[in-house]
């Protein structure tokens, strides 16, 4: 049997009155890809914020293999450092190159920078030759592949994709896809949060968030 990699036990979230989450429970192995449906308002993002250490539960215990994310604020910065996440806007660096914004995350994941892991990175993602160009000359398309090359580098265990095709069209959508299945095969487990069936075509195991808990969906 494969090592566990998430365990999540009861969770609970609310915003004032708005209870979000409840009573939710989730463990994932190591490897494949695993979906989260659920529609507009279902609580996918809060849900993606507390396994990413970026929002404490208000009740529940988050484990990432099998250290309590929010047990204290080394825990979650150091567990939230060797997460991998793909934001639905991006988020890349303005300032930065390609090249740099790569960079940046790897040296915050490993502390150091390796040259030669990043060009291989870029020449898989094929976006090589821009490296030295910046988020606003780039495509949308262009602009998810840096991404996700982003979240990659230093090959964490878990990478997170809240709402990843969320923003582009049907060609840069598969194109997304098809690079996902390429993080699959480097051995790192995804978790994608989506509100479009189709784009979970490609996991392993899809879950439905509603109600505030987790339901396995057949596929
Ligand atoms: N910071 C906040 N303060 C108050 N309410 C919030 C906050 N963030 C989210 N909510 C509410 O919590 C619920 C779940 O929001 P969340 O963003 O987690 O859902 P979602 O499934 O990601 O939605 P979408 O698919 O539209 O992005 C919604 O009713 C939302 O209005």
């Amino acid at each position: 049997m494969s090592e566990l990699l998430l365990k999540i036990v009861n969770v609970g979230h609310n915003y004032g009155k708005v209870q979000v989450l409840e009573n939710l429970n989730l463990t994932i192995q190591h490897h494949g890809i695993v979906g989260i449906y659920g529609k507009s308002g279902a609580g996918k993002s809060t849900l993606f914020g507390i396994i990413g250490g970026l929002l404490k539960p208000k009740s529940g215990k988050v484990f990432i293999e099998e250290r309590d994310v929010y047990s204290s604020m080394n825990t979650t910065l150091s567990v939230r450092r060797r997460l991998g996440f793909v934001f639905q806007l991006f988020n890349l660096i303005p300032e930065l190159t390609v090249y740099k914004n790569i960079e940046i995350a790897l040296k915050l994941r490993e502390g150091r920078s390796d040259p030669q892991q990043i060009r291989q990175l870029l020449r898989e993602m094929h976006i090589e030759d821009l490296e030295g160009r910046y988020p606003s000359e780039l495509s949308v398309g262009e602009q998810q592949r840096v991404a996700i090359a982003r979240a990659v580098v230093g090959s964490p265990k878990l990478v997170l994709a809240d709402e990843p095709t969320g923003s582009v069209d049907e060609h840069n959508k598969q194109g997304i896809l098809e690079l996902f299945k390429k993080v699959k095969a480097r051995g790192i487990t995804l978790l994608i949060t989506s509100h479009d069936l189709s784009t979970l075509e490609i996991c392993d195991r899809v879950l439905e968030l509603r109600e505030g808990k987790l339901w396995e969906v057949q596929q």
